[in-house]
């Protein structure tokens, strides 16, 4: 087996144990990354330097017996939307072609204090805004599983890194779906923890009361491991949870005797591709038949979740990107004759479509007579969701759904209608409105796509939905890395 196909956890073992070396492990990993992105395209910069560095200063502490952390020697790539000090983070647009943060981010602090190895920072949808990973200004990634089809987005970039083995970890940034669609589509796991239980501190803002920071890995266990490095309290996030949360790494079985998995009929209803459905509802009965029980869970303002998503998404994003204006960093235009024309120029010149459509239509539903008919009732409905939720876990510890209504789609197919791309994030994005935690992970091949199913909790219950994941996993197998 090559080194990088061992997963985090395997790695860190082979490096404690001393039968390789942090500088091995990481050198095996930007092997594979100069051996396969050149058609894959995950990365936006490969920090080779730091990475050896790093993983140098690592082997220098196991040979002078100082403490380790737990992802000591493995390497991690990072979303271009997370603050890493000295390192460009662009947020996949012109408008941050050239920021080089001066500070790093909680979670990328983290990583380096859990003893992870930083290999590079990964393509995405342009400021998080996609579901294809089609949107950057820079380049368009690859589906590892299949080089002709899209890694969706809008994490597209974390989620290929890891389907192809370039990274057996690595961190995305979930506001309707972005880190779940796309392990969906490329056929990897993918957390988006409880709303606050990891800090968003050095997170370039999208639509803040949405956005959470999470794992990408491909195993339950992995996942695990990479939450734990990244999750808890952080004062420097005003929405940072006030509350321990007890590691779950180590902690999963797979047991699901007596685990009752609610079955919402609003999840799998017109939209869904009938072999998807087929896929998911199969690994129901098989999680039956491990001892779990399944019961029918109502959730019918799932209808609404789309229109309601895109209203309050679009608002914060009008208001969060107001700050990127020529003045003070980013892109600046070279036309301008007074401040005015600075800021427009900058901004049309610095913003693509997507960006400046969602900027649009966010000052719209807050513009003065058209506050109370979009985002209030946006904010009304979001009650209406959150409430179905709490109902429904009355009856219920975990909720099962296909994570996207479809496998991953080809380059190019959906780019020309904006309405088509929002509906793959119809199972995703009710998640986020209700600040829940949900998992998303392989289940099986629909033409040889991987197919994608989330387990949803109740707020702070990670581990039971990793539990749940890791049953799946004996049931249908772990990713491996794709044969590219
Ligand atoms: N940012 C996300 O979570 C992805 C979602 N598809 C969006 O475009 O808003």
């Amino acid at each position: 087996m090559e080194l990088y196909e061992n997963t985090a956890s395997g790695l860190h073992t082979l490096f404690v144990e001393k039968k390789a070396s942090a500088v091995e492990i990481a050198e095996a990993h930007l092997a594979r990354i100069e051996a396969v992105d050149e058609r894959v395209g995950a990365f936006l910069t490969v920090t080779k330097e730091e990475a050896l560095a790093r993983a140098a200063e690592q082997d220098r502490k196991l040979a002078a017996g100082e403490p380790l952390g737990a992802l000591s020697g493995v390497p991690v790539a990072v979303k271009d939307n997370i603050c890493t000090k000295g390192v460009r983070t662009t947020c996949a647009s012109k408008m941050l072609h050239n920021f080089t943060p001066p500070y790093d981010a909680t979670v990328a602090d983290k990583l380096r204090e859990a003893g992870a190895v930083m290999v590079g920072k990964t393509n995405m949808d342009e400021f998080a805004m996609g579901s294809s990973c089609e949107t950057s200004h820079f380049k368009k990634t690859h589906n590892p599983r299949d080089l002709e089809c899209v890694p969706g987005g809008s994490s597209g970039g974390s989620a290929a890194a890891v389907a192809a083995g370039e990274v057996p970890l690595a961190l995305g940034s979930d506001t309707g779906g972005s880190i779940r669609q796309p392990a969906a589509l490329c056929g990897v796991v993918g957390l988006k923890p409880t709303y606050g239980a990891v800090s968003r501190y050095g997170l370039v803002a999208f639509a803040s009361s949405l956005d959470q920071i999470g794992p990408f890995a491909r195993t339950a266990d992995d996942t695990a491991l990479l939450l734990d490095a990244i999750k808890g309290r952080d004062t420097h996030d005003a929405t940072s949870a006030h509350r321990e949360q007890a590691p779950v790494a180590g902690t999963l079985d797979g047991n699901v005797k007596g685990l009752r998995i609610g079955i919402p009929q609003a999840y799998y209803g017109d939209g869904v591709d009938d072999a998807v459905k087929t896929q998911v509802l199969d690994t129901a009965r098989a999680l039956e038949q491990a001892g779990a029980a399944l019961v029918d869970v109502s959730l019918s303002s799932t209808r609404y979740a789309l229109p309601t998503y895109y209203i309050l998404a679009c608002a914060e994003a009008s208001s969060n990107l107001a700050r990127f204006d020529g003045v003070k960093y980013g892109y600046r235009t070279e036309h301008y004759d007074d401040l005015l024309s600075l800021y427009e120029n900058s901004r049309s010149e610095g913003f693509g479509d997507e960006v400046k459509r969602r900027i649009m239509l966010g000052t719209f539903v807050l513009s003065s007579g058209y506050y109370d008919a979009y985002y209030h009732k946006a904010k009304l409905t979001q009650n209406l969701i959150r409430g179905e939720y709490d109902a429904a876990f009355g009856a219920c510890d975990v909720i099962l759904t296909p994570t996207s209504p479809v496998t991953a789609f080809k380059i190019g197919e959906r780019t020309a209608d904006p309405l088509q791309m929002y509906a793959a994030d119809i199972c995703t994005v009710p998640v986020n409105i209700a600040g829940l935690p949900a998992v998303s992970l392989p289940c099986g091949e629909v033409d040889g796509l991987p197919v994608g199913l989330q387990f949803i909790g109740r707020k702070f219950e990670e581990r039971t939905i990793l539990n749940a994941a890791k049953a799946v996993e004996q049931i249908c197998g772990t990713a491996v890395p794709a044969a590219l």
